[in-house]
């Protein structure tokens, strides 16, 4: 049978997947509820009761049965209570944990050009804070539709019984603590919004603290940066404390208007005990009406108070839901057949930012398999840009084919399973040497240490490859980082490899030696090498020469005698370089 897809973007679904818990919790919440009924039953019939004694018409006997009856209900209720307590807590928790899961997935998945736009502060605010807060208006809904929804409705049939007509115009005034709630909903909801704004905001500033510290103090700006955080600062204090004056200041006027009832009871209630009014009642049926309205007013403001509640869930709900969206699960890759790209096509392409600016204009080349190719040019020509267009993050023009299989039409994961990148910034993370290269694989690390040069360096660490780096590499050199990054890339070896300027912080020797390493490992991939320098440009079998976004993909050689600008640049660094050796 055929499992049914768990629709992450609906709130029902995260309801459905917790029936188990919500049977328990609907079982416990209605004993609890229906068992308060008692509360008020036996507080109207010990009242009698005490009434009738002191008139020589009953026993103390009769009244400690009473007593004895009484603690026993508030001892049943008590324990459903604790128990719907316990699961409702327990399905919050559930609810909380799934809804980040899918969360983090989303964002492990979404593009890098995507999360910077959306920013990061926003980003973790969504993640923690709005999860949260939808996770919490679900328990408050779950809980409260006992508490509230079924208590109210028993309240109400037993105040009807004793007298219709006075339970009537007495509970009046509840739906217009509701209404009130109902309208206070926009202005929940904006300073809501404004809070979670101001909130990812306030993230986002201090991240950048943490990060720019150093250039910061460096430069001086540690004064003018105090200032702006202070100002971000004010503004979320602001923000929150507008969002919580409606959800704390409100709660006492619901309770008010639904208090209002209590006038006519006073008023007709004891028109009915005197025997003048609609029924006739004894002090114990008084006692009982007076007793139950109380608590159906406090129940009704607790309604109103949900609706709070849910306002705000909604708010948060509506943040995360883009990002709530079902992911198609990694296809498992059964295939044995390792993967390759014989040929790479790269055809009239051209690319422009959001932004506008066009980057790249009519790029085409061909690569087979087994090839590298140096991608050079002036400052700012396109480079990067050229390389980050294979991750599809924004759309191009033209056609990039693998093996005639055109790169945008690619299932994600296929398209991960083809081209592999290593960027500017080398990503690690804070864990060992060897969780950071293997990343799950069950490979030999030291290969790959061995192969970008760095397997002595790990050696003389203190744990060896057990090391922990840091977060994002901090306790590693630049050219260390550098150098784990590109064996991560290496022991995840893709068809078509990606390297942007893997060698800018290593000397000389080393990027030879690894050089040499990478011909050996990469036989049978595509390799694309960007790079200001060009030492290893002659050993390349094609070189990408870029101008003003334009390209002129030729041999070495050729573009030696056909490029002065590249022949110039390649002469001055072998100058420079043989003055160094
Ligand atoms: N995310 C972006 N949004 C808008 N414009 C961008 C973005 N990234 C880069 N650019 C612009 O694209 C142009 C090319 O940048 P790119 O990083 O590709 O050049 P590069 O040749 O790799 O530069 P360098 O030699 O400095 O490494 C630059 O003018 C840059 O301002």
């Amino acid at each position: 049978m055929k499992k049914e897809r768990f629709q992450s973007d609906r709130v029902l679904a995260y309801f459905r997947l917790e029936w188990k818990v919500l049977v328990l919790i609907t079982l416990s919440g209605l004993i609890y509820n229906l068992g308060l009924l008692a509360g008020p039953w036996f507080e109207g019939k010990m009242t009698g009761c005490l009434v009738d004694i002191l008139n020589g018409n009953s026993e103390t006997a009769a009244m400690l049965s009473l007593v004895l009856g009484y603690v026993a209900a508030i001892a049943i209720v008590q324990v459903s209570r604790y128990v719907k307590r316990f699961y409702v807590r327990r399905f919050a928790n559930n609810v909380n944990r799934r809804m980040k899961q899918v969360l983090y997935r989303s964002l492990v998945t979404k593009s890098r050009a995507s999360l910077k736009e959306e920013g990061e502060g926003d980003v973790m605010t969504k993640a923690i804070l709005d999860v949260d807060d939808c996770a919490e208006g679900m328990r408050k809904f779950t809980t409260e539709i006992f508490d509230t929804g079924v208590a109210l409705a028993a309240y109400a049939l037993m105040l009807l019984c004793y007298d219709w007509r006075l339970a009537l115009l007495s509970m009046l005034f509840p739906p217009i603590s509701y209404i009130t709630a109902e309208k206070m909903k926009k202005m929940i909801q904006r300073t809501g919004a404004a809070y979670k704004k101001q909130s990812g905001l306030l993230s986002a500033a201090t991240l950048d603290r943490a990060q720019n510290a150093i250039t910061y103090r460096v430069f001086g700006c540690e004064k003018e940066r105090q200032e702006a955080y202070e100002a971000d600062l004010t503004a979320y204090e602001k923000s929150a404390i507008k969002a919580n004056i409606w959800n704390t200041a409100m709660p006492p006027v619901y309770r008010v208007i639904s208090m209002a009832g209590l006038l006519f009871i006073l008023c007709f209630g004891q028109k009915n005990v005197l025997g003048t009014g609609w029924k006739s009642w004894s002090i114990a049926a008084f006692t009982t009406f007076l007793a139950c309205f109380v608590k159906l007013s406090v129940k009704s403001s607790s309604a109103a108070k949900l609706f709070n509640a849910v306002h705000k869930a909604q708010v948060s709900w509506n943040r995360i839901k883009p990002l709530m969206a079902p992911k198609e699960e990694p296809e498992e890759d059964r295939s044995q057949e390792k993967k390759v790209c014989r040929e790479l096509k790269v055809e009239h392409v051209n690319f422009a930012y959001p932004d506008g600016k066009k980057i790249l204009d009519d790029i085409s080349f061909t690569a087979k398999k087994g090839e590298i190719i140096g991608i050079t040019g002036s400052v700012a020509c396109g480079k990067s840009t050229l390389g980050k267009v294979f991750l599809c993050e924004y759309p191009y023009e033209g056609s990039i084919s693998c093996d005639e299989k055109e790169l945008r039409a690619m299932r994600d994961t296929e398209r991960t399973g083809t081209i592999g990148y290593l960027g500017h910034d080398p990503e690690l993370f804070n864990d060992s040497v060897k969780n950071n290269i293997l990343m799950g694989e069950n490979k030999n690390v030291d290969d790959f240490l061995k192969a970008v040069c760095l397997d002595q360096e790990v050696a003389g660490m203190e744990d060896g490859t057990e090391t922990l780096v840091g977060n994002g590499g901090v306790r590693l050199s630049g050219g260390q980082g550098q150098r784990l990054a590109l064996a991560r890339t290496l022991c995840h070896k893709k068809p078509v490899l990606i390297l942007d300027d893997p060698f800018s912080a290593l000397d000389k020797t080393t990027e030879r030696q690894i050089f040499a390493n990478l011909k050996e490992l990469v036989r049978d991939n595509i390799v694309l090498l960007i790079s200001h320098r060009l030492y290893l440009f002659p050993e390349m079998d094609q070189i990408i020469w870029m101008e003003n976004g334009k390209a002129k993909v030729d041999t070495h050689e050729n573009l030696l005698r056909e490029v002065p600008e590249y022949r110039e640049l390649f002469e001055e660094q072998e100058e420079k370089g043989g003055r160094e050796s």
